[in-house]
């Protein structure tokens, strides 16, 4: 099955003065009819992404752009075909937008992109232009709590956007009242804080749940409200299913590389990864052993970008 060969696509990110993003409509008659995309095409033989992509913007909306930078490869099977859909940004452009093709055409503010239908490879391409690419996860709080709070401080300062507050057999009144100040200091910082395994923790604090793959199966349905994240930790398919199933917002995925927490684990190597990202449209944070200097291979092999304890909390080495 991952035999068959992979269809090389490429699109681009064009934006305009305000911001706004520009999407197009697949014509009747194609495959995938009828839903919005990046605007791009596919690679031919002997051409780079950069070249393919100024040829398919030209022959599809008559403008010339200069390439810009990666923003992330998502590998993806369809019923009939596996692609990897490759995405730049587009860093200018000339000319005027018109759809040569027939297409419907869409400036839309980022805010709405999700509300408008693509196909399953746009979903974390979506993701990892509007959500944070490091996921921190809290270490024990081994030391004193204000040494926690405050190297939770100095991770909020440094730019983590998003955390994931863990602390595994932590004293649970102590770990309430940490819960308390950190999803404070959270807030402060306008960031997405979810609690790991404990959703009555989460609905008290009205913030997100992180769920260990083991709680997937018992549960029928997300134990949050839409607006509330709702997470998973995977390393199987079986268990990306369950995910799925009902209804994560993302998940991370790993060991990728060996980690000293896990030594006995194989690691499933950024091809065990892929993989995994082929069969399954969620947004997901790579995992193991990884930290700030990964994000670029990450997003080359699909992921939202980066989950670390060690790599984004200030003074572990
Ligand atoms: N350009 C573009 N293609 C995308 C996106 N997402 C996504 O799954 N695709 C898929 C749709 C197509 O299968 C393929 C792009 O092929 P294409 O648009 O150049 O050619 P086509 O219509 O003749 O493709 P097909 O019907 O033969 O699959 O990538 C996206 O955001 N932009």
């Amino acid at each position: 099955m991952s035999g068959e060969a992979m269809v090389e696509v490429v699109a681009g990110v064009i934006r305009d003065k305000t911001g706004r993003i520009l999407l197009a409509r697949r014509t009747e008659g194609r495959d995938l009819a009828g839903l919005w995309e990046f605007p791009g095409g596919k690679r031919e033989p002997g051409e780079t992404p950069e070249g393919a992509l100024a040829r398919e913007l030209h022959e599809e909306l008559g403008i010339d752009i200069d390439c810009g930078a990666p923003l992330i490869a998502v590998p993806q099977r369809y019923p009939h075909k596996r692609l990897r859909l490759d995405v730049r940004h587009v860093a200018a452009w000339r000319g005027t937008v018109k759809g040569h093709e027939g297409q419907a055409l869409a400036w839309v503010p980022p805010h709405l992109l999700a509300s408008y239908a693509m196909p399953s490879a746009d979903i974390p391409v979506v993701a990892a232009l509007l959500q944070p690419d490091r996921y921190l996860v809290t270490p024990a709080p081994d030391l004193s709590d204000a040494t926690w709070l405050d190297a939770l401080e100095h991770a909020l300062a440094n730019g983590v956007r998003r955390v994931q507050l863990r602390a595994p057999d932590s004293e649970p009144r102590r770990w309430h009242t940490l819960v308390d100040a950190a999803v404070d200091a959270c807030r402060r910082h306008d960031v997405d804080v979810l609690v790991n395994g404990d959703i009555d923790l989460a609905r008290e604090f009205d913030i997100g749940v992180h769920l260990r793959a083991a709680q997937l199966p018992a549960l029928a349905s997300r134990p949050l409200p839409a607006d509330r994240r709702v997470a998973a930790s995977c390393h199987t398919l079986a268990e990306i299913r369950e995910a799925e199933r009902i209804g994560c917002d993302f998940i991370v995925v790993g060991a990728v590389a060996g980690t000293p927490t896990h030594p006995g684990a194989t690691p499933l190597g950024w091809a065990g990864f892929a993989a995994l990202r082929e069969d399954t449209a969620l947004p997901i944070y790579a995992i193991g052993g990884l930290g700030e200097q990964e994000l670029d291979i990450a997003r080359a092999h699909g992921a939202q970008g980066i989950a670390a304890i060690r790599a984004f909390w200030p003074g572990t080495p």
